[in-house]
């Protein structure tokens, strides 16, 4: 349904009300209406001056749009403007240059031009700590029609560079959303771009890989300036996790809560509690929370916290989290884990896998154009299982330089990537993708189990 296009009448459920909406947009058309949980869709012939009348049976409120200029129950209220034209340009460096409309923040930026496949979900991709230092291109091309909540939010502020979109919704439609996905990228200083063909530059990303983007509404910059300063930024090789860690340590206690949870293995309220300390690379908090679930304690630690001040707090386990950027720019964040993987159980969750794969002795590398969306096959070797997964990375870890003892636990489908590991001897896993969700599909919750397992087990033998 083109909610964007033409005029829009929507009725929420009600009270019997007379609905009636007046639209002035030469030649508009009225594309869908929608009551008491049905909607009517057709067109109804362009007229200089359009008015809907519909006698709903339930309905108190209405809202109608007409290409943008919307009017609630008969008042005009600012949107956004259809007919502006372009007025941000984002350059690549292969030299293309595409212009759409800005919306969010205004100014420069550049970044790694990534693609991602997810279907809802853009708030908690926005707030990520591991897209730091990159744009986010949505191959979904309606985004913005649920607006903005204040629950979902995978972190306290966000890192994602810039988005890139095909259309922005003009309408909000969800009842947690408290404001609109414009309004939060100004308020944050995030860069939007929309109306540019997204399909066309996911393609050229499949097939020359991931590029570095300038994003600009400046018109005072000639597109070969752009083009030269993205050609001169590098995302290989910068430590991005230490500006996306915590400052200091803090305890965290939520779990998932009550009407969101779905997992049928969670332990009950008195079962065996485990202290995990949590290395923050950049931390979804989902992690934290379906941990929390799964009846952890968890001490959350800078990316920088001494390994020797983890061991005094003698944890059950350690988490070694997710995160922006290059495993091998972070030497230190390898040092950490070296110092301790041996000694307690560990889990690595995407870098915190990367990193624990070099700590090993194992070598990453960067992949053409990486793994982002929440549809990504994986098989979980020991069981043949296919779990469909939430991933973000643009790494990897070559499985053939691993010592001998570590074993790869899940394969990715689409191309034989390794996606977890395990190392009994050493009492290790990490899972390259995330099993926290948050967007996404929930079929690998059962590592946070299996991680709970390993520390029960280690419990039993000491
Ligand atoms: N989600 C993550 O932890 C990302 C890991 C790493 N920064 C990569 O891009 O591969």
């Amino acid at each position: 349904m083109a909610m964007a296009m033409g005029m829009q009448v929507g009725v929420g459920l009600a009270p019997p009300a007379l609905v009636q909406g007046v639209a002035a947009q030469r030649g508009e058309s009225v594309s869908s209406l929608h009551f008491a949980g049905s909607s009517i869709c057709g067109r109804l012939q362009a007229a200089p001056v359009a008015v809907v009348s519909v006698r709903a049976e339930r309905a108190s409120s209405v809202q109608v749009s007409c290409g943008g200029a919307a009017v609630v129950d008969g008042s005009a209220v600012t949107a956004a403007r259809p007919w502006k034209t372009s007025d941000c340009r984002l350059v690549l460096e292969d030299g293309s240059v595409w212009r759409g409309k800005s919306f969010g923040a205004t100014g420069t930026q550049v970044g790694e031009v990534v693609f991602n496949t997810s279907l809802t979900g853009y708030q908690e991709i926005l707030t990520d700590p591991s897209y730091a230092g990159q744009f986010v291109l949505m191959t979904q091309p309606h985004i913005g029609n649920t607006g903005i909540n204040l629950d979902d939010e995978e972190s306290g502020q966000c890192f994602t560079g810039a988005l890139i979109i095909r259309s922005l919704s003009n309408m909000v439609s969800n009842w947690r959303s408290s404001e609109t996905l414009p309004e939060y990228l100004a308020k944050r200083n995030v860069m939007g771009i929309s109306d540019i063909d997204t399909r066309a530059i996911t393609r050229r990303l499949r097939e020359d890989g991931s590029l570095i983007g300038v994003l600009t509404t400046d018109k005072s910059k000639t597109d070969d300036e752009l083009i030269e300063m993205s050609k001169n930024w590098k995302i290989v090789g910068k430590d991005l996790i230490t500006d996306s860690s915590c400052k200091e340590p803090y305890e965290w206690k939520d779990k998932t809560g009550g009407e969101w949870e779905f997992s049928t293995t969670i332990p009950n309220g008195d079962a065996e509690k485990f202290h995990v300390v949590a290395y923050d690379f950049g931390i979804k908090q989902n992690i934290l929370r379906r941990l929390t679930s799964y009846g952890c304690k968890i001490t959350v630690v800078p990316s920088t916290h001494p390994s020797s001040e983890v061991l005094k707090l003698n944890p059950d386990g350690v988490l070694f989290s997710n995160g922006p950027g290059d495993p091998s720019a972070v030497p230190y964040a390898v040092k950490s884990v070296q110092d301790l993987v041996g000694k307690i159980p560990v889990f690595g969750i995407c870098m915190g896998h990367q990193l624990l794969g070099q700590a090993l002795g194992g070598t990453t590398f960067k992949m053409k154009f990486g793994h982002h969306g929440g549809n990504h096959p994986v098989r979980h070797l020991p069981t043949g299982r296919v779990e469909i997964s939430a991933q973000n990375h643009n790494y990897a870890v070559d499985p053939a330089t691993l010592p001998e003892g570590v074993e790869v636990t899940h394969v990715n489908l689409n191309d034989g990537t390794c996606a977890g590991l395990t190392f009994p001897a050493m009492k290790a896993m990490s899972i390259q993708y995330h099993p926290e969700a948050s967007p996404g599909p929930h079929d690998s919750d059962q590592v946070f189990f299996d991680f709970v397992e390993m520390m029960k087990k280690n419990r039993t033998k000491a």
